[in-house]
């Protein structure tokens, strides 16, 4: 293997300005139906972590507390007219007004958090940094060297559970001109305007400009359009007057809100939407729905012809491979269903009432199978209950937690390097299983990356989502498939890239501080010497990270975070596992939306709730597929004993009648503000003005 990238990026040992303290935090010990936590007199105490130290990785969970960073002085920024928010009972496409305090968090187009202050190698940080810094080993050597590349099938999971978490990657963010490198790569600019990276070639190494590089003194126009949204402005202005970096961007909503089946924005959502019966748009072929074709299927896909199937969706990488583009279509055939039955049972509805109560339904379905199925696996269901990002309920009962303090922009550590370990959980050979669960056939993802025409052949939706929900994902360890380990988007070619590099060179690229700030700022003992790894890394890999790195300061999250033992009943190592903790908490309790929420004007009924309680991702299957019979009720899990198949009418279901609009029934609409009056609880989410 040739070692093309020669890297030319120093790194900086640094004095990590850490924006955390040890401050204390009451936390309630039990959980009850109807919580409400955080309160407002306490408004710093939002960090749902419990205990600050940890010895052991498979001590249940710890993680340090920290504080909001302090909000910047509106006195240092220009202000700006913001268009005030109207109080919809519905989410805006771009994410805007989630939030009523700031409007802008969580929406498109708007930085990454960050939880620790940025490290680059051209010493564009906070002036009381010091440089010391040393170069860094090259990324595809670090892969190679570090990382495996054996076939591990997990014992438990299914590829549906990998797959799923690329989904919800995919709605919580996306670097702008990062993810598509062979097309662009990130753009950034520093905080007076001055662009430091600019487009790079196809692979997009060294996307870090040297110090000294022109590009430096490069005023960037485009630069300027790019990151300069309202938060970017204070931000930026808070960066000028302590010298910070600027941050990169992320181009969809951080909130869960299926922003990649409904678009970021009005000008995404217009071409997909069919503004009729509260239907998205899709096309028929086969008596099956198909999302419609991108009319710039030539760009997007590789394609030889703008007719071959190339499809159009909410989010840009719908393409990217077989598994994502089935799940996506699962979820924009489960919103027309949806629609479907709504406008049945509600006649009188018109196309955007349709429109938006199955869009909020269907999002709803899918908080509940990523926050109760999905992600109990990765994180582990104690330290989700303990750090509240889920709840023990009964049947109906609301869990009010929303924070309006809460920033839930996507972090940087997280999308950078913690949830990019599941990398590791791809598998590089997808099986087509009929439904009597054998297998007919077999593909290579490198032969079908961008290439949808192949999930809509035959009876190929139905053979590769059986496949998915039968097949075992590959083991969460440090092997990545070589599929994406040497062939990733090799379009044709006999060699491809490496996902792996990729994402070490993207955590540089984003400056994320070290593996050692990390675990410090994880309550995990700082390292003073190689040796120190040793509490969660094996000597094995030790040895390795020394062969490669000058000094353990310098070894980078996302290799550290990937080789650290897992904590017990989750499948992260501590460090990661502190991060994704973290997001998840976030994105929950600073998503006013949540579906779980009991505050009158945006709420299910107790009765609607129960019914949402009821979504999963084997229902999904069955509803969507083209002609899937039977499913196994965990489908995230591998068909067991304990787990086997059921025809999918035994499957439980939500029962849509629960969405029956009373105020239309003869018998109510004449009278219905009595009714209403009467009956609190239950009418008054049909009432509100829109
Ligand atoms: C076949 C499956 C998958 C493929 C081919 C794939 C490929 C990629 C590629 C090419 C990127 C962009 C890399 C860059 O230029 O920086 C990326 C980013 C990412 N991937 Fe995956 N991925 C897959 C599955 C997953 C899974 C299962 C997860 C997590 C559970 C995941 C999490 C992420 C995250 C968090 C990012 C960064 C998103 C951002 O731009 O903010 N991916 N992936
Ligand atoms: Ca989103």
């Amino acid at each position: 293997m040739t070692l093309r990238h020669k890297i030319s990026l120093s790194i900086l040992t640094i004095i990590v300005d850490v924006i955390l303290t040890s401050t204390a935090v009451h936390v309630p010990t039990s959980s009850t139906s109807y919580v409400t936590y955080h309160s407002s007199s306490s408004p710093n105490a939002y960090n749902p972590f419990v205990n600050k130290q940890i010895t052991k990785p498979n001590s249940s969970f710890y993680s340090p507390f920290f504080k909001a960073p302090a909000p910047v002085p509106s006195q240092m920024c220009p202000a700006t007219a913001l268009p005030p928010c109207s109080r919809s009972r519905y989410r805006t496409l771009d994410g805007s007004c989630n939030n009523l305090q700031n409007p802008l968090w969580g929406t498109a187009n708007n930085r990454y958090g960050r939880l620790l202050t940025p490290r680059y190698g051209d010493g564009i940080q906070s002036p009381t940094t010091a440089v010391t810094g040393q170069e860094l080993p090259n990324a595809r050597l670090v892969s190679l060297i570090v990382f495996g590349e054996n076939d591990v099938p997990d014992p438990q999971f299914t590829i549906a559970n990998m797959q799923w978490g690329q989904i919800m990657t995919h709605d919580m963010s996306l670097t702008a001109g990062g993810t598509q490198s062979r097309k662009h790569a990130t753009r950034c600019c520093t905080d007076d305007g001055k662009l430091i990276r600019n487009n790079m070639p196809q692979t997009c190494y060294p996307i870090l400009v040297p110090k000294n590089d022109p590009a430096h003194s490069q005023t960037g126009t485009e630069c300027m359009n790019f990151v300069r949204t309202q938060t970017d402005r204070d931000n930026n202005c808070a960066g000028i007057a302590n010298n910070r970096p600027a941050e990169q961007i992320t181009v969809v909503t951080s909130y869960m809100d299926l922003s990649m089946v409904y678009g970021n924005s009005e000008q995404q959502n217009r071409p997909i939407r069919a503004f009729t019966g509260g239907r998205m748009l899709v096309e028929n072929r086969a008596g099956n729905e198909w999302p419609p074709q991108d009319p710039n299927a030539t760009a997007s896909c590789d394609v030889q012809t703008p007719q071959e199937t190339c499809y159009l969706a909410g989010d840009m990488r719908v393409n990217q491979n077989p598994g994502l583009t089935i799940m996506q279509i699962l979820l924009l055939r489960e919103h027309n269903r949806i629609a479907d039955n709504l406008q049945t049972i509600n006649p009188q509805w018109d196309d955007e009432t349709v429109f938006q109560e199955a869009r909020r339904i269907n999002i709803a379905q899918y908080q509940h199978i990523s926050y109760y199925e999905w992600l109990p696996i990765f994180l582990g269901r104690e330290n989700m209950l303990k750090n509240r990002l889920i709840y023990q309920t009964t049947a109906g009962s609301f869990v009010n937690d929303y924070n309006p303090n809460i920033d839930p922009s996507v972090l940087n550590s997280h999308a950078t390097a913690a949830f990019r370990y599941f990398h590791s959980q791809i598998e590089g050979r997808l099986d087509l299983i009929a439904e009597s669960r054998s297998r007919v056939g077999s593909l290579r993802l490198s032969d079908w990356f961008n290439r949808p025409v192949i999930v809509e052949s035959g009876d190929n939706f139905d053979f590769l989502s059986r496949g998915m929900t039968t097949q075992p994902e590959e083991l969460t360890d440090i092997n990545f498939d070589v599929e994406i380990k040497h062939f990733l988007f090799r379009r044709g070619m006999p060699f491809g890239g490496d996902l792996r590099a990729i994402d070490i060179q993207r955590n540089r690229d984003h400056g994320l501080a070290s593996y050692n700030d990390f675990r410090e700022f994880c309550g995990i003992r700082r390292a003073n010497s190689w040796e120190d790894f040793s509490d969660l890394i094996s000597q094995r890999d030790i040895d390795n990270l020394r062969s490669l790195y000058v000094s353990h300061e310098d070894v980078d999250l996302t290799v550290g975070g990937s080789l650290e033992q897992h904590v017990n009943g989750a499948l992260a190592g501590p460090t990661f596992l502190c991060i994704l903790t973290e997001q998840f908490y976030r994105t929950r309790v600073g998503d006013r939306f949540f579906y779980e929420r009991g505050d009158a004007d945006i709420a299910f009924t107790r009765e609607q709730l129960t019914e949402i309680r009821k979504a999963s991702m084997a229902r999904l299957f069955c509803d969507n597929g083209n002609n899937i019979e039977q499913m196994q009720p965990a489908a995230f899990l591998r068909i067991s004993a304990e787990n086997q198949l059921r025809q999918c009418n035994q499957l439980p279901q939500v029962d849509l009648s629960m969405w029956r609009d009373p105020s239309a029934l003869p018998s109510y609409s004449s009278n219905f503000v009595a009714a209403q009056n009467a009956f609190p609880g239950y009418y008054p989410q049909f009432n509100v003005k829109k």
